[in-house]
């Protein structure tokens, strides 16, 4: 167990510079086993997701090097490999090793995913679309045994019963080398899904459509990589930072952000009275004296993330009355509250309904982040608190927050990771 402990109340000034996405990157590199080539991802994030997914490319004979912010994987010697649980387990996206080898192999042997306990995570609408393509599923205790027919994937028609950010990519990375066409209807509109098939697309892959609803697949036989590919920046990273800087009130820079991948977010940041510049590729944070509290729903993008709505939590809490936040992607998602109130805040949920009372001091306590974003709201907590927090469980906020310690530390923050591991 990793812990995270911040000596908070300091002023925070200065400039951060977000990394790549990490739902972008959990899908590039299992996307990486359908090239033919090696392939180069730049703006790689150090987290503990890309050290997982790096070590499960590995029991597939595929070799990856990291150097900074370039990862370049070798998929030429693959060979197929089962994916049981243990390792399958530590991350979510996991999951989209299904349609990747499916694509590659005809056939896929993963385990049940991980990732964050947020409430309940089915994979039907994955399932449904691979046999959709004809492929056979069986989930054989907690085993998922995916095969192709002989002649391998057809093209087909698949409506997904709900928006999906993994069931669309699975669907993609699985199509994308089946015979014939096939259209997704009611996908997921997310940018990360954009750059993976803006990858896919410039290895030769035919995928159009992708930011609507309707995406349109024509299979092709191979995939090659040709040039390096720049992961777009981390919007739910991007939004932390803004959140922390905002409730801070300190003047702070955020660079390397893309802000209509927030506008969401940003619209929100404008009702409470934040007062931000937004510039080409930065956005810098100006001292807000006045927040008002919003209300906030979450809803698929472009719609304001589920994955923003703990990050955002310490900053309502500076606002002045009473906000209300109704997540509808992740109704449980509510992780953050009991040890939130353990610093003193006043917070209460209901029915689903999460009711954020501004005006609290925090004071320094000692809580658990039991998930990546529940960790990320008590680390800005933690830094807005007087005294010392303790964080166990840092691990899961270092699962997608890239090189966080030594960002804070650009910060000024008084920070320190307590059983460092080695994430490149
Ligand atoms: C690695 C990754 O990109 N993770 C993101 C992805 O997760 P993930 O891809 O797992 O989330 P989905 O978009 O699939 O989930 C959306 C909703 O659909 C439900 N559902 C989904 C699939 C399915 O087969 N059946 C089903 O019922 C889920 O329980 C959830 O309520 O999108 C979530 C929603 O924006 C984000 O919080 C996660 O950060
Ligand atoms: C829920 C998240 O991640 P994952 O889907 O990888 O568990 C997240 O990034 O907030």
């Amino acid at each position: 167990m990793q812990k995270l402990v911040i000596n908070g109340g300091k002023k925070l000034s200065g400039e951060v510079t977000i990394g790549g996405a990490k739902n972008s990157t959990v899908a590039l590199i299992p996307a990486a086993i359908l090239s033919n080539t090696p392939v180069v991802l730049d703006s790689v994030p150090q987290i503990r997701d890309v050290k997982n997914l790096r070590s499960i490319l590995k029991d597939m004979n595929v070799t990856s090097e990291m150097n900074n912010d370039v990862l370049k994987i070798d998929p030429t010697n693959i060979q197929f490999a089962e994916l049981p649980s243990g390792k399958v387990s530590s991350l979510r996206a996991s999951y989209y090793f299904m349609g990747a080898m499916l694509g590659r192999f005809g056939k896929a042997v993963v385990g049940f995913p991980g990732g964050d306990d947020i409430g309940p995570r089915p994979i039907d609408q994955h399932i449904k679309g691979f046999e959709a393509l004809g492929a056979h599923v069986e989930n054989r205790h907690g085993q998922i045994i995916i095969t192709a027919p002989e002649e391998g994937l057809k093209g087909a028609k698949i409506f997904l019963d709900m928006v999906s950010v993994g069931a669309t990519i699975n669907v993609i990375l699985a199509a994308v080398k089946a015979k014939g066409t096939t259209i997704i209807e009611n996908a997921a509109k997310e940018p990360e899904i954009i750059d993976l098939a803006t990858f896919l697309n410039n290895m030769g892959a035919t995928i159009r459509g992708v930011g609507t609803e309707t995406i349109r697949i024509e299979g092709v036989d191979t995939l090659r990589s040709n040039n390096a590919h720049t992961i777009i920046p981390d919007r739910i990273e991007a939004g932390t930072y803004l959140s922390l800087a905002a409730a801070n009130g300190g003047d702070i820079l955020v660079k390397n952000i893309i802000s209509e991948h927030l506008d969401a977010f940003l619209a929100k940041l404008d009702e409470m009275g934040v007062n931000l510049e937004v510039g080409e590729d930065s956005i810098y944070v100006k001292p807000s004296p006045n927040l008002k509290a919003v209300n906030i729903k979450t809803m698929p993008y472009p719609g304001f993330a589920t994955d923003l709505q703990q990050p955002i939590t310490p900053l309502l809490m500076k606002a002045s009355g009473e906000a209300m936040i109704v997540d509808t992607i992740y109704p449980k998602r509510v992780k953050h509250i009991s040890q939130l109130t353990k610093m003193g805040a006043n917070i209460t949920s209901e029915n689903d309904l999460i009711f954020v009372h501004g005006g609290a001091q925090l004071k320094g306590a000692n809580v658990s982040a039991d998930e990546i974003r529940a960790g990320a709201c008590l680390m800005i907590a933690g830094l807005l608190a007087d005294g010392q927090t303790v964080i166990d469980h840092a691990e899961n906020i270092l699962r997608g927050y890239d090189q966080v310690v030594w960002k804070l530390h650009c910060l000024n923050a008084d920070v320190k990771l307590i059983g460092e591991d080695d994430l490149v």
